[in-house]
């Protein structure tokens, strides 16, 4: 029998900055294994969503249940990278280190201070960072400079990096916004395999409707802080993408 346990809840979640809101009394439920794009126009609150997601310092009002329990229970980073990895546009990777280095550092929350300072000089867990570069198709750029890799192959280490730290949950903000179209493509592919392989949950932001398309279950479209559809990627229509995209009306 299937199970369908929520890995998140968030009930009447609302964000403001200054006075100005970017979640307006947001509710979702997410199931485990789900692939999740948001999509909507610039400032739609797909950051917020997903800075509230991952935890981060957001104050706002609402309800955020992960797992079953609240953010509260995550506070302890060793608990919270177990259960939630994050992925950002800049990667977030040491460019003066090696590979290995960037590769190993998913396994920080589970080390020791100095089994993370050690690591430093001798790699530890090398079979492990091997085994993680050589999923993302890098096993032959374990020991290069991480500054010195493309920006597709930067991504690719970051993949590798949560492979090594394996969360339940994956957020990923704009993943292949700097990336050209046969890169941002290769590297969606990637990231979404590895998801579906490791049975991870995860919900990204995007610009482009046809990577949600393609490699994604189940599509989000917010607009002003609030959301205009959730539905499955086979269910969304161009109506639907009108609506969420159209230009303000001016009164002029
Ligand atoms: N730290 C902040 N301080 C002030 N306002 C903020 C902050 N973060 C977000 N906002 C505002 O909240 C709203 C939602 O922003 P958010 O970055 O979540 O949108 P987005 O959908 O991710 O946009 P984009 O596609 O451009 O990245 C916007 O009006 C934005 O200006």
């Amino acid at each position: 029998m299937e199970t369908s346990q929520n890995i998140i809840e968030l009930n009447d979640v609302s964000v403001s900055f200054d006075g100005k809101i970017a979640l307006s009394s947001l509710s979702l439920l997410i199931k485990k294994g789900e692939r999740i794009a948001l999509i909507g126009p610039s400032g739609a609150g797909k950051s917020t969503l997903l800075n509230v997601l991952s935890l981060s310092n957001v104050s706002g009002t609402g309800n955020i249940m992960i797992d079953g329990q609240p953010p509260s229970f995550y506070r302890n980073r060793k608990v919270r990278a177990k259960k939630i990895g994050v992925i950002r546009q800049q990667f977030d990777l040491v460019n003066a280190l090696p590979v290995i280095h960037n590769v190993l550092a998913g396994k920080l929350a589970d080390w020791s201070l100095f089994r993370s300072v050690l690591s430093l000089v001798i790699p530890q867990e090398k079979i492990m960072a091997e085994q993680a570069l050589s999923r993302v198709g890098l096993g032959h750029k374990i020991l290069e400079q991480t500054g010195s890799l493309s920006g597709g192959e930067q991504q690719r280490v970051a993949f590798a990096r949560l492979l090594v730290q394996q969360p339940e949950i994956i957020l990923a903000d704009e993943p292949v916004a700097s990336l050209d179209p046969a890169r941002a493509e290769d590297v969606l592919g990637i990231l979404t395999k590895l998801v579906q392989e490791e049975n991870q949950t995860l919900i990204t932001s995007l610009h482009s409707v046809d990577y949600a398309k393609k490699y994604f279950t189940r599509v989000i479209g917010l607009r002003e802080g609030g959301m205009v559809f959730d539905l499955p990627v086979d269910q969304l229509t161009d109506r639907h993408l009108k609506e969420l995209y159209k230009l303000r009306e001016t009164s002029e």
